[in-house]
């Protein structure tokens, strides 16, 4: 698989700890990259050195081969782009601003663009400035798929939409991806990653602190087990002996990876009322990294 953008060592120093730091990742051909992390841990600022609006002080970020600073007119006219703060024409209505897009990207054809508008129910006729987040949302997120573009960039795409319209979106992206389309995506929404990603990489105060193949991190998800105990005393024995198990309503939650026989043998010597099983979610395996930096 041939990469499309490829990121080495790239800075971009804000001052006080701000900005992102020696970072590099790569993304395939029709690979679907998706970058996680919290407020303010860079990756806007990743995706507009990508886009060439801003140019990293050190380090080498390219895209299709073409240095994204250097470049950035010929990239930016091949990619779809949505930014994480869209600057719109406000007087204008929806309809006439993806018009003027259009005319902008010389697209002749318009039909992924009524399409897009069908899918996500747009009613394009009122003025921008008067539309909800929900709706201008939808609006850059059309402008960004319109012209059919190979490589896709989005900024936190789902930001704004109630949850139909995110199945929607995600959706779309999986139907880009039967495509080919190569997508990078940065995200709050940890289900849009786990449904449409092949790799996600996490981003903490401008460092980079993982990159995993979504298959590898669904193997290692544990099993998360609520147990209903009969006796007071017998769950009291059991948080006790367990240090990862936590009190959750009136049961006892504890999560288990590897073999399962060692657990279910020691449940065997307690009198149990129920026992509900769930896999951990993506939120949950990335949450430590959501914390202090004293988390691991
Ligand atoms: N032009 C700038 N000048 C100074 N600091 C900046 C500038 N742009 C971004 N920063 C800082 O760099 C850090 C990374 O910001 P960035 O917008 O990339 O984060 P983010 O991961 O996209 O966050 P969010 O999820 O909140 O959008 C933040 O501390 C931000 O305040």
């Amino acid at each position: 698989m041939k990469n499309r953008i490829e990121v080495e060592k790239i800075t971009k120093d804000y001052g006080r700890g701000r900005g992102v730091f020696d970072v590099s990742f790569s993304v395939g051909e029709g690979e679907v990259f998706g970058f996680l992390g919290p407020n303010g841990a860079g990756k806007t600022t990743t995706i507009r050195q990508l886009m060439g609006f801003i140019r990293a002080d050190k380090g080498s970020i390219r895209i299709d081969g073409m240095d994204c600073f250097e470049k950035r007119a010929d990239i930016q006219r091949h990619l779809g782009y949505l930014p994480g703060e869209i600057a719109f024409m406000e007087d204008m209505s929806g309809d006439e601003f993806l018009k003027f897009m259009a005319q902008m990207k010389e697209i002749k054809d318009l039909s992924r663009l009524n399409q897009l508008k069908e899918c996500f129910e747009l009613d394009g006729r009122g003025k921008i400035r008067r539309m909800s987040k929900g709706t201008k949302q939808k609006i850059g997120i059309i402008c960004a798929l319109m012209q059919n573009p190979e490589i896709l960039l989005l900024d936190e795409p789902t930001s704004g939409l109630d949850p139909l319209m995110q199945n929607r979106f995600i959706d779309i992206l999986l139907e880009e991806k039967k495509k080919g389309t190569t997508i990078f995506l940065s995200s709050h929404i940890f289900e849009e990653v786990e449904r449409t990603c092949d790799r996600t990489a996490f981003i903490r105060s401008g460092e980079l602190v993982s990159v995993s193949r979504m298959k590898d991190i669904q193997k290692s998800r544990k099993r998360i087990f609520e147990i209903t105990f009969q006796k007071e005393e017998e769950k009291a024995e059991y948080l006790n002996k367990h240090e990862d198990a936590a009190p959750k309503r009136e049961n006892v939650e504890i999560s288990v990876s590897g073999g399962m026989d060692g657990f279910i043998k020691e449940l065997a010597g307690y009198e149990i009322g129920d026992v509900r099983m769930r896999m951990q979610t993506l939120e949950e395996m990335f949450l430590h990294f959501y914390g202090g930096e004293d988390d691991e």
